[in-house]
Order: C-alpha cells, then structure tokens, then sequence
C-alpha cells in the first residue's frame, strides 16, 4: 500500500496539503508529477510555461532530498516524473503497488483539466481509491452564489498553513525506477514535448526565473523594501518592474500558496502598525500600499470563483446576450491580429507592450487590460481568438484570472461598465518621455518626445533626421525624395507602420455596437442573474436591501420577459441613465475624469478609483456603489 501526492499547480514544500497529509500518515508514497498530453494540446501552453515548471520541479526536487542545488537536466532524486496520460500512470501505480490514497490539490483550470480531473475521481472511485483534494486558492467548490464568499476566503486565509514537512519522512518518498508509462529519469525540455507546437517551444529571452526559493526571495523583497511604492508605481510600466510584486508566477504555478503570502503581508501591517503606534515615524505609502496589495490578492480568489462556479467560462461570454458579439462571418480581421499579435498596429506605446510581452512573459494590470482593449475594440478582434496567444505570452497564465478579465476588458460581462482604454493618451500618462516606447519599439529610438506617442505626425524631414520611416513599406521612397531635396540623409533606416485604424472613430464603432446590446431589456436581465452568480457582494446590505429580504433571489418576473417595476434600481438602468442625461460616454478611464470632474471614488473592495461619479458598480470588480464604504 502507498498513497501518491499528485503535484499540479502546487510545487512548493510550504503550506502543501498533500505533502503534509503524506508525510504525517504511516505509510509511503510517490511524489507525482505528470507531463500531460491532453493538457500540453491545449492552445494556451508555452515553452516559457514548461521551462517556469521545471524550475520548480528541480527546486522541489533538490528541497526533497535535502540538496542544496536544483538540478534541472541532471537524474532525478525524490520526484517520480512521467510523460503520459495521469489515468494511465495512476493505473501503472496501482497495480503495482495498491494506492490507498490519492492527495491533490483542487485545480480551477481550464476546461481540459476540469475534465481530467472527472476522469480521475470517477476512476479513483471504480478503483476503490480514496481522492483527497485540498483547497490552496480559497475558491469554494459548488458555492451557490456569492453571498458568503467573502466570509469564507476570510476564514480560508485565517486558517494556520499546513505544516512544512520536516526532514524525517524523506526517507517514506518512494521514487526513481518504477518502471511506469513514460517515466523520465530527468525533467524534460519544451523541445521534446511533441504536443506543443514548434513555434511555441521556444522559451522568453529575459524573463522570471521559477522555483520556491525564487518565490520567497521575491517576496521578502517585496514586503521588506520595494512594496512601499506599490500603490503609486503600479500604474507605468516603468515603475510597475520593480513596485509590484511580481509574485504572479509563483502564485499561478503554486511555487507559493497564495494563503503564505496573505499571511507575510497580516504580518507586515501588523508591525507597520505597531511600529506606527509606537511613535516611530512610518512612511504613509507603506499602509496604502500593503492595503492595495491586499485587494489584489483577494480579487484573485474573486475572479477564480467565477471559472470555478463557471467551468465553461474559458469558451463562452458569461452573459449570453453578447454571444454573438465580433462573431458574424468576416468580422475576424486577420491582417490586424498579425499586426497587434507582433507589435506593429503605429500606435507605439501599445506594440511596445506587445514586444515586452514577447521578450519577458509580463506586463502590470493596466497595459494588460490596454491590449486586450485595443484588440477587441478599436481591432473589433473576439476575445476568444486572443485569448491563447495572450495565454501564450503570459508567464502566469492562470486560467480562473484569465478568462474572466478578457471578459471585463472586452465589455461582455454584463455586469462591469464599458471601459475603452486611449492608447495614445495611456502612453502620454503612464510614459510621459517614451522611455518604455523606445525600448521595445526600436525603430522609434532616435524620435524626438513630442513625437514619441504619435510619430505620424512627423513631416518627412523629422522622419528623415530620425532614421525612420513612419507608414511606407517602400523603404528608400521617403528618403529619395528627401536626399534630394536638402542631403539631409544618406543611410535608409527603419519602417515603422502608420496607425492601422483611427483610434477615436473605431472606439467610437465599437462602443456604439456594445451599448446596443447592452440597452436591450433582456441584456439587462440576462445581467442581472450574472451579477447574482458572480457579483461582488461588497456592500452586500444594500444588495439585500435591494432584494427585499435577507437573501438573494432570482427575479422570476425578470426571467418572463416582464418589464422593470418603477422605481426598481438594476445595474443597467443607472449606466443607460447617465447616457440620458446626456453624460458623454466614456473613453477610457482617463477621459472620464476630464468629463466629469474630479468626483472620483475609491472602491472599497479593490481600492480601484473610479472616475464615473454616477457609476453603479465599480469598473474593476463589479462592487455596488451605493454606500460603498470608500465613497
Ligand atoms: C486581460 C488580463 C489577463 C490577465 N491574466 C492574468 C493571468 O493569466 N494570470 C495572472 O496572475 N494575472 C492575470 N491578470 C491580472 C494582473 O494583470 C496580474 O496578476 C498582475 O499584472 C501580475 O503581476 P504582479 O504579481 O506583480 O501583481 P500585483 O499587482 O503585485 O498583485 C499581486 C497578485 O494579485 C493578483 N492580482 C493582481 N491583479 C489582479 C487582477 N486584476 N485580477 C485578479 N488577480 C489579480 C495576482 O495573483 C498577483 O500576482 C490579467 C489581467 C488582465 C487585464
């Protein structure tokens, strides 16, 4: 009899649950790691991924047998790794050895590893193996609907860590040479893992590097010295390298337990209050700043919910009235997916994103919600069709954060206000001098800063005398001309592309068709029962106010088709309201506040300053704005 630990996205020694429950019990087991075929199809894969797991694995490995080198292509010491099928390799297990127990970690994946993960519990079932999953994300199985969820991720994240198994039980891991399907002696590279595409083996030039020791080295960097800035470096991509966390990977691939490190920061506040109250003088930017920190550790359980109550959310629009959005035939434009997928739409603060992407595998919040704005709107491009390469690009690809804010971002939620980012006004704001422009858009190196952000606006003799040529793939045209004209230029440098769409009237186009989805009495509606499921409960008694009693019901004359009794508050009839009032509707975050003057509003789940003094719910979580405690 042995019991196996099945690692998936949990391959770190702190806080591991099945490890822990492993390591107390009588009995051996097998520490587990499978790469898996049916999950490597999956469009979403990327070398950079499978270089950042192996990371981990040699980490864990070297943590294991009690060695202090992690050795990625050497022999293998504790870890038994297969290239398979998990049923299969299962299967292999227990016929040779008989496995009591099963020990995992839930996973809120896609839709490929929910299904497996069905596949294994009906087999551990019919086998007369007992499955044990624990939770590590603080994401609740099979809730309901969203009036607990909060009090529950609390408790979850209370809760003490499982503890770190002690070196006594190294010696009740059963590993190497157990002859099962596909069992590797050492991890292996991208570039053997047949199911991935050629193109998408190869790994990122400069990007994070993964592992355990790598997680608690950034974040003891974190809380110890960089968090300080948090709040007001996260916005630029400039400042947003080094002022935030940069834990995303580590979280996604379980290199850390996001409880571990809500758990570091209670104890940072605690000693910047503490140190506070003892009169020694604290910087303020520390507590707004660990408190920021906070509520984006606790959107991340928020957003993972919505993929866990909602397993199909990586294929379909959480609200079905936008189904049919950017979908009809010939809508898919192919010509500027290359263009935004490589970098060169000649908006240059948006490619310099996308080229960051390709070289580190990361971006900060804001330029992420940026691209995936610019494609879907201003490129009219269906987020379904986005979403792998992105996936691809993303070094902490995480599904349950993933899908629903390609959603959010592309305005088909029902649930969050319509937000179109500015690229070139995001560009001014966040990279006032093209410092992060120039690095990624070469071309654009030797451009004077007035024409950074907008170089179409360059005549030909300020093109001439910055080696670049803004709109023609005729190279020599430009400077022909010019050599002629004033011998300004004898050597013929870069093309840069001239805008692929005119910014203003194609966000204009776009929010056009989503507010006419979006004003439709079942739109509104079909919304409502989304905010029902998935919405914020923050504010949460004047959600039951607004319910009439205690709990949240569904609005069965709603769901006849009925129309709106008067007087009766929706989340939509205040967004179409201010429309009536005739409130210019929104451009991007930015434009509102110009609008509207400076009545902004904090939200008091995730801190996000809203600038839509009107705005029912927050435009980041969907939290009620009605006496939201911040406003
Ligand atoms: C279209 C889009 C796709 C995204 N895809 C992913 C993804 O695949 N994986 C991923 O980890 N993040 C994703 N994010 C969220 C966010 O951009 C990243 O978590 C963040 O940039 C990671 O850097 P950090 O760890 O330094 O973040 P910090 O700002 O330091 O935040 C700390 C942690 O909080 C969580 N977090 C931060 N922002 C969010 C958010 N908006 N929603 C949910 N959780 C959040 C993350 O786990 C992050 O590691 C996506 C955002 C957008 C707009």
């Amino acid at each position: 009899m042995i019991n196996v630990v099945w690692l998936k996205r949990d391959v770190r020694i702190h806080d591991h649950g099945p490890l822990n429950h492993a390591s107390t019990s009588e009995i051996p087991f097998i520490v587990l790691y499978v790469y898996e075929k049916c999950q490597l199809l999956q469009p979403s894969v990327h070398g950079s991924h499978i270089h950042v797991i192996n990371e981990g694995l040699a980490d864990l490995d070297s943590r294991l047998s009690d060695s202090s080198h992690p050795l990625i292509d050497k022999p293998l010491r504790t870890l038994t790794v297969c290239y398979s099928t998990v049923l299969e390799v299962l299967k292999s297990i227990h016929s040779k050895f008989t496995i009591r127990e099963l020990l995992a970690h839930e996973e809120t994946g896609h839709y490929a590893s929910y299904q497996r993960d069905r596949r294994v519990r009906a087999w551990c079932k019919s086998a007369g193996v007992k499955m044990r999953e624990f939770n590590q994300t603080g994401v609740t199985r099979r809730l309901g609907d969203r009036d607990d969820f909060s009090k529950l991720l609390n408790a979850f994240m209370t809760k003490p860590q499982h503890p770190t198994a002690g070196t006594n039980f190294k010696n009740k891991i059963i590993g190497v040479g157990l002859g099962l399907p596909g069992q590797c002696k050492s991890l292996l590279e991208p570039k053997s893992l047949a199911e991935i595409p050629l193109e998408n083996r190869a790994d990122r030039d400069s990007r994070q590097v993964g592992g355990e020791t790598e997680a608690l080295r950034i974040l003891e960097t974190f809380l110890q010295s960089r968090g300080r800035n948090y709040s007001r470096g996260i916005s630029s991509p400039n400042s947003s390298w080094e002022s935030c966390s940069r834990l995303s990977i580590y979280l996604s691939w379980g290199h850390i337990s996001v409880r571990f490190v809500v758990q570091a920061l209670r104890r940072k506040q605690a000693e910047v209050k503490a140190l506070k109250s003892s009169g020694v003088h604290m910087d303020e930017c520390w507590g707004r700043s660990l408190g920021a920190f906070q509520s984006r550790l606790h959107w991340r359980s928020h957003f993972m919910q919505k993929l866990e109550s909602e397993p199909l959310l990586e294929k379909k629009d959480l609200c079905p009235a936008y189904q049919h959005l950017r979908r009809g035939s010939g809508e898919f434009n192919l010509q500027y997916y290359e263009a935004w997928k490589s970098g060169r739409t000649g908006y240059p603060f948006l490619d310099a994103c996308m080229r960051c992407l390709q070289i580190h595998g990361w971006l900060n919040f804001r330029m992420r919600a940026m691209v995936v704005s610019f494609a879907t709107y201003n490129l009219w491009l269906d987020w379904k069709k986005i979403a792998p390469h992105l996936a691809r690009l993303f070094l902490d690809f995480e599904p349950g954060i993933h899908y629903p804010q390609l959603q959010i971002q592309s305005g088909t939620t029902g649930i969050n206000a319509m937000r179109v980012y500015n690229v070139t006004k995001q560009g001014k704001d966040q990279d006032p001098r093209g410092i992060f422009i120039r690095k990624y858009v070469t071309e654009l190196r030797d451009v004077k800063d007035e024409f950074v952000h907008e170089p179409w606006k360059m005549t030909r003799k300020d093109m001439a005398r910055c080696n670049v040529q803004v709109g023609s793939s005729d190279r020599g045209a430009l400077f022909r001309g010019l050599v002629e004209e004033d011998q300004a230029s004898d050597t013929i440098h870069e093309c840069y592309p001239a805008p692929i769409v005119n910014e203003q009237e194609s966000a204009k186009d776009a929010k056009d068709k989503i507010a006419a989805v979006r004003n439709m009495t079942s739109t509104k509606r079909e919304a409502r029962a989304v905010f029902e499921k998935h919405g914020s409960r923050k504010g949460t008694s004047d959600f039951k106010k607004m319910k009439g009693d205690g709990k949240v019901k569904r609005d069965k004359s709603k769901e006849k088709g009925q129309e709106r009794e008067k007087g009766q508050k929706s989340i939509h009839s205040f967004a179409v309201k201010n429309k009536e009032k005739g409130q210019k509707a929104s451009m991007g975050v930015f434009s509102t506040k110009e609008n509207e003057g400076d009545k902004t509003w904090s939200c008091s789940t995730c801190t996000f300053n809203n600038t839509k003094p009107q705005a029912p719910v927050c435009e980041i979580c969907g939290t009620l704005r009605e006496n939201n405690l911040n406003t």
